[in-house]
């Protein structure tokens, strides 16, 4: 059967016929208020639904008028005392006392104790109310409209064809159908699995749309299948990008809806993960083949910091001679933590072209500055282009204070070997008369302060006249690594188009530093976002992109890091009206930024080993529910079981997410 087919057989289904069946009673309640109910339970109860595990759904129908249809969504929590419970305890107590036994086939209770010992208290959280509007059709309310008295419910398990429709109900009205849903896993309440295995898997369906555009967080520790999730999520996305009604975007579209009236996107949507470790741009042994780049091979472009011999990898470089800003905010970044005077300065330089064309003099200025961080980047060992000359305006004194006869004349084009000669001497010039002379006339220094801090960048001296005691452009040649003399597009571009089509983009950052996959995720996020911005101001349509990112907490910004300008920060807050989506994974959930958290819609919780992260995790949603079971984790069978939350489901469902298989993929996918 077709997912659209058991979607549709979902949507049949009528909670309150077939919820109420016999051998799905689980018990009688005797407290109800807005959040919680109290129900009796009985041993034989428990045994005929095959348990009750914490977590587990269970629905309180309101039984008194035959007209009302009202159904209490519940999920249990915890053992609740009965009143008659301290006879019970003193009861059983005594029977241990006497060494009577209490259990198995010859026991000593008789008919009456047996019985009352059968019974327990069970606490429930109400999720909320299903319920029939006026056309018949049903309906799920987020909270508790109001209650009768405990005696008038009787509550039954939800299981097989109802849990279904439970667990895959969205939006109040909206109930999965549309075609577009994607099956992600299974219901799982816990980690052992001696009833459940005997159930039926009830399956769970997400909405791709929930994805596209909004944020999603992965939070566990390592081996416990957040990349597995990610994977699966890749794949649903690839599948609904598949079927977009437009593959090239039309220059007359100004109609800012993303997606056409059954929810499938208007355009493709692209991709693009940041693979720290390796794990999607690589083979990978482990995962028998699952390696996102041969599966989907045709729609997925290869990035790399290093050449790859023999593998179809492009490599991210960048031309810091031809793309003078881009290099300069790379150099920047990785000057971040360096607060020296001097680099300060150095990084306060002012590299924008003026927008004055007719300002004579800022052009002349910066030309100047120009070529000055240009002869950095030179005596930092970055490769010009060949035959690269720089052009600038010098002045005939100081040419000839470079040179006697003058004849290293920048105006004419000098090499960057001159043009670093020529800057050289007059930084150690600059006291002699022809520069106070200038400051007297004109009222402001020759040597303005962003040239200053270049050239005292490029000598290594602070004061001219003295020694070199400083390491200055020396601090640029780790960019030597980042840096290329082609003349290609820049690899940004190449991705930006590329994303626009709909494919899947791999950036291998596994043989960077933790530095370097900082610079150029930030570089490419940047690019990305400011041109959808573009993009956006200008009218024009954005498709969606999806972000993804492994180890979050290696790049994104610190918990305590209010800097509302951070890229990462900015795609969380604006990112939805730009169609860009945001997938992240990580074990250490408290340190990140709480304006992501905060903007996060859909979440996917894994075990987590410790109180702080937990704490983080109690805030949002109902997952507080779950927090004493997020701890518990066993290493061979517990990988892939989470709890989720998306953004069209009203509460947390327990889901073993499938395992993503190679075979699993169908040819439609890679159409
Ligand atoms: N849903 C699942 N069902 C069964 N096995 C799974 C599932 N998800 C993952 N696994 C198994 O667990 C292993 C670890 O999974 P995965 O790499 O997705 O974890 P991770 O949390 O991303 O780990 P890391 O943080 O180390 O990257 C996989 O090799 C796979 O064999």
């Amino acid at each position: 059967m077709d997912i659209e087919q058991a979607i549709k057989n979902i949507v049949s289904i009528d909670i309150f016929e077939e919820a109420k069946l016999k051998e799905n009673f689980a018990g009688r309640p005797f407290y109800i208020d807005y959040e919680m109910l109290h129900m009796l339970v009985a041993d034989s109860w428990k045994m005929k639904i095959k348990g009750l595990p914490h977590g587990s759904f269970l629905l309180a129908f309101y039984e008194n008028e035959v007209s009302v249809h009202e159904a209490l969504l519940l999920r249990v929590l915890k053992p609740v005392k009965l009143p008659t419970d301290v006879g019970v305890i003193s009861s059983m107590v005594e029977y241990y006392k006497d060494n009577l036994k209490t259990s198995g086939k010859d026991n000593k209770l008789d008919d009456f104790t047996r019985y009352e010992f059968s019974f327990s208290g069970l606490e429930c959280r109400i999720l909320g109310t299903f319920y029939k509007d006026k056309n018949n059709s049903i309906c799920f309310g987020a909270d508790v409209e109001n209650f009768y008295s405990a005696n008038n419910y009787s509550v039954y398990k939800a299981r097989e064809k109802v849990l279904e429709l439970i667990v895959n109900f969205r939006d109040g009205h909206i109930i999965p159908g549309n075609g577009t849903d994607e099956r992600i896993g299974f219901v799982r309440y816990s980690s052992s699995r001696r009833f459940q295995e005997d159930e039926k898997e009830v399956p769970v369906y997400v909405s791709p749309k929930d994805f596209l555009g909004k944020r999603t967080a992965l939070f566990g520790m390592t081996r416990t299948g957040k990349s597995n999730t990610v994977k699966k999520i890749v794949q649903i996305t690839q599948k609904i990008g598949n079927k977009a009604k437009y593959t090239h975007f039309s220059e007359s579209d100004n109609d800012t809806e993303s997606f056409v009236e059954d929810g499938v996107p208007k355009y493709p949507v692209g991709q693009i993960i940041f693979d720290i470790n390796g794990e999607y741009a690589n083979a990978n042994m482990q995962d028998q083949g699952t390696a996102i780049f041969e599966l989907y091979k045709g729609k997925v472009d290869r990035y790399s910091l290093m050449e790859r011999n023999g593998e179809d990898f492009k490599i991210m470089k960048v031309n810091f001679y031809t793309d003078v800003l881009g290099g300069f905010e790379l150099i920047k970044s990785s000057l971040r933590d360096d607060t020296s005077d001097y680099v300060n300065s150095f990084k306060m330089v002012d590299l924008i072209p003026p927008e004055n064309e007719h300002d004579y003099s800022d052009k002349i200025r910066y030309g100047r500055k120009k070529a000055a961080y240009l002869c950095c980047l030179f005596s930092a060992g970055l490769i010009p282009p060949t035959n690269y000359k720089v052009y600038f305006e010098g002045n005939d004194n100081l040419n000839k204070l470079v040179q006697e006869d003058g004849k290293i004349n920048p105006k004419n084009g000098i090499t960057l070997k001159e043009a670093t000669s020529w800057f050289t001497t007059i930084w150690e010039q600059s006291n002699s008369e022809f520069f106070e002379d200038y400051k007297k006339k004109k009222g402001h220094d020759w040597i303005d302060e962003d040239l200053k801090a270049l050239l005292i960048f490029l000598t290594k001296k602070k004061n001219p006249t003295g020694r070199q005691n400083i390491s200055g452009y020396l601090k640029l040649r780790k960019m030597k690594d980042l840096h290329t003399a082609t003349n290609e597009k820049p690899f940004e571009e190449e991705i930006i188009e590329a994303l626009a089509q709909g494919k899947i983009i791999i950036i291998d950052l596994s043989q960077g530093d933790p530095e370097i996959q900082k610079l150029y995720s930030e570089r490419i996020c940047s690019k990305i976002f400011n041109h959808s911005m573009g993009n956006f101001t200008r009218n024009k349509p954005n498709n969606f992109v999806q972000f993804y990112f492994e180890e979050a907490h290696n790049l994104f910004p610190k918990k305590e890091d209010k800097d509302m300008s951070d890229i990462y920060n900015r795609i969380a807050k604006e990112g939805a009206k730009l169609n860009l989506g945001l997938i992240y994974a990580t074990q250490e959930v408290s340190s990140i930024s709480s304006n992501i958290l905060k903007n996060t819609q859909n979440w996917f919780i894994a075990h987590l080993n410790n109180e702080d992260e937990i704490k983080e995790i109690k805030k949002y949603y109902d997952f507080k529910d779950f927090t004493e079971n997020l701890i518990l984790f066993n290493a061979t069978s517990d990988k892939g079981f989470i709890r989720m939350k998306t953004y069209s489901n009203s509460f947390v469902v327990p889901v073993h997410i499938d395992r993503f298989l190679a075979d699993e993929i169908d040819l439609e996918e890679l159409r």
